[in-house]
């Protein structure tokens, strides 16, 4: 093998702390060690005195670019693995990297499961004695990350691929990375986990660091998974994914996670503060700044400080808007209106929009600076109609959190099919409403598919597809159907002993008797189920002595 190994450390070159922060935390949770350089000055003096199993430099720097690094890399015939982190859109610099030695970039914003996988394709993790031990494998400047392919494309003459034992992307067998690192969806996809395993964690349908988020698809693990890693650091957060898919309840998770835990967090609805307040309500005033402010007050980012701001539909800021809170963020400070200082705030950003941000930016809608600013890390929340594992346990969940005493709702078996089929565009806050307005609209303990109120004409799924999570719902599916008129066998009638009208007054009583039973004791819905009148329904329990 060559000289670098994995006793050495990863090498960061970045001039932005957070970001040297954020990767340096998510290469040590890989087992990694790393080592960090301010700039390309600080980068070649650490390269000519140590040595790295993998170096990773952000392309513009204030001393210099991070091809120069690259370059360095190259002409002191060192064969560790360099990559190169771009600016966004910035094609040009990164095909020019991969000319220069590179083994592959990624564009800015970073997500950290493009930096994860980028590293695996560098590093062999945590790999057995044995097989560290097997014959040496070609130059890591040699492999060929999915990036490259790309960027190969357009220009760079492709360096040779991927032959290195353990490398993924492209290979057949996954890495050896510490089990506590691989989220389910690799061991899942591994076909390490059997289909029949019980899933993790069955009973609380999540994991209890993050209550606010339930699910076990590996979507939604995957998910946890970056919010604890996101948490530990104070990196900018932008969080994408439709409408109702949990974006804010992400927000809440991380800071809840975070060191400024104790501290406020704060949630605006940026779409929901008219034009013309906008500076006040996110800076504060003094008093007599302007007519009617006639005390000084805080703006969002005062609350804010020491803890979390969420910035829920960020796109809807307008452009001036814009433009002064990237000033804030840049500067860490804040003015008043009608104050003439600034003053330090320390406030960790969370921004999410169900809009797509970057289209924004393309249009001119959105600025490019303060979207960099804001994107420094990217989370997406999926939508629920692709987490369908999670679905029979989601609505178990709130009909027992709807539930009626001891009593839990059922679903009727086209009531259950319909919602393991229906598409959700509202996500998990529509799956929440529908059962919320089922439960009160639905007669009896029995869920129709009348009281879900969806459009039938919209379900996604085939019958068939569906019932691969029908057995998730054996709890709450209706039973099979029982005979109302006796719930057990009829009675004899035996002829000159049994009078025929308290034979029919008992078949009667119990029919009622188990209507209101089902309908705990409401006469009103116990009449409706049984289709009789509610005066009706009283005059027989009068003449039948049910009380
Ligand atoms: N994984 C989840 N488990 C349980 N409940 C969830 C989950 N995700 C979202 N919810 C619930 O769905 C509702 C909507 O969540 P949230 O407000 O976080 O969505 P959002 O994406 O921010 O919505 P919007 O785009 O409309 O602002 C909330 O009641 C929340 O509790």
């Amino acid at each position: 093998m060559s000289k670098h190994n994995l006793q050495d450390p990863v090498l960061v070159v970045d001039d932005e702390a957070d970001i040297r922060d954020l990767m340096e935390m998510t290469l040590m949770k890989m087992g990694l060690r790393v080592d960090t350089a301010v700039g390309v000055e600080e980068a070649k003096a650490k390269l000519d005195e140590n040595d790295y199993s993998l170096v990773l430099t952000d392309m513009r720097m204030p001393d210099g670019s991070g091809l120069e690094v690259v370059q360095y890399i190259s002409r002191l015939l060192l064969d560790t693995p360099v990559a190169v982190i771009t600016a966004f859109g910035n094609a040009d610099q990164a095909v020019e990297a991969l000319k220069a030695g590179a083994f592959d970039y990624l564009q800015k914003p970073i997500t950290l499961s493009q930096l994860r996988s980028l590293v695996k394709s560098a590093v062999t993790v945590n790999e057995p004695a044995t097989a560290m031990a097997e014959p040496e494998s070609p130059a890591p400047s040699a492999v060929a990350g999915k990036n490259q392919e790309a960027a190969a494309g357009a220009a760079a003459p492709a360096p040779v691929l991927n032959t290195r034992k353990g490398v993924s992307g492209g290979i057949d067998k996954p890495m050896s990375v510490p089990d506590g690192l691989r989220s389910l969806k690799e061991r899942f996809s591994s076909g390490e986990t059997e289909a029949h395993t019980p899933l993790p964690e069955q009973e609380l349908f999540g994991e209890e660091d993050m209550p606010r988020l339930l699910g076990v698809s590996p979507q939604m693990v995957e998910v946890r998974h970056l919010i604890r890693r996101l948490a530990r650091s104070d990196v900018p957060v932008y969080i994408a994914g439709e409408s109702g898919s949990g974006k804010e309840q992400a927000a809440r998770s991380i800071h809840e996670l975070s060191a400024r835990a104790a501290q406020p967090f704060i949630a605006v609805n940026c779409g929901a503060i008219p034009e013309n307040l906008m500076e006040s309500e996110f800076f504060g005033y003094k008093k007599g700044s302007f007519t009617g402010a006639d005390a000084d007050r805080m703006g969002f980012f005062q609350y804010a400080d020491g803890g979390t701001l969420f910035l829920d539909e960020v796109a809807d800021l307008p452009l001036a808007m814009q433009v002064k809170l990237l000033r804030a963020i840049q500067e860490k400070a804040v003015r008043r209106l009608g104050d003439a200082r600034e003053t330090q705030v320390d406030v960790r950003l969370v921004c999410a929009t169900h809009k797509n941000l970057h289209k924004l930016v393309e249009e001119g809608k959105f600025r490019q600076d303060l979207y960099y600013r804001l994107n420094v890390v990217s989370l997406n929340m999926p939508p629920l109609r692709e987490m369908r594992e999670d679905l029979g346990g989601l609505i178990l969940r709130l009909l027992h959190k709807h539930r009626h005493g001891q009593e839990m709702y059922r679903l009727s078996p086209k009531a259950q099919d319909a919602l393991l089929r229906y598409s959700y565009p509202g996500n998990f806050r529509e799956l929440e409403n529908i059962l919320e307005r089922a439960v009160a609209l639905t007669v009896g303990q029995i869920i129709q598919l009348d009281d879900l109120q969806i459009q039938t004409d919209n379900l996604l799924y085939t019958d068939a597809a569906a019932g691969a999570e029908m057995h998730l719902l054996d709890e709450i599916a209706e039973p099979a159907k029982t005979n109302l008129a006796a719930g057990s066998r009829l009675p004899d009638f035996v002829p000159g002993q049994t009078q025929i009208q308290d034979y029919l007054d008992d078949i009667e009583r119990r029919i009622i008797t188990q209507a209101l039973q089902q309908t705990r004791y409401n006469r009103t819905q116990a009449a409706k189920l049984l289709g009789i009148s509610f005066r009706s329904m009283r005059y027989r329990m009068e003449r039948l002595d049910i009380s």
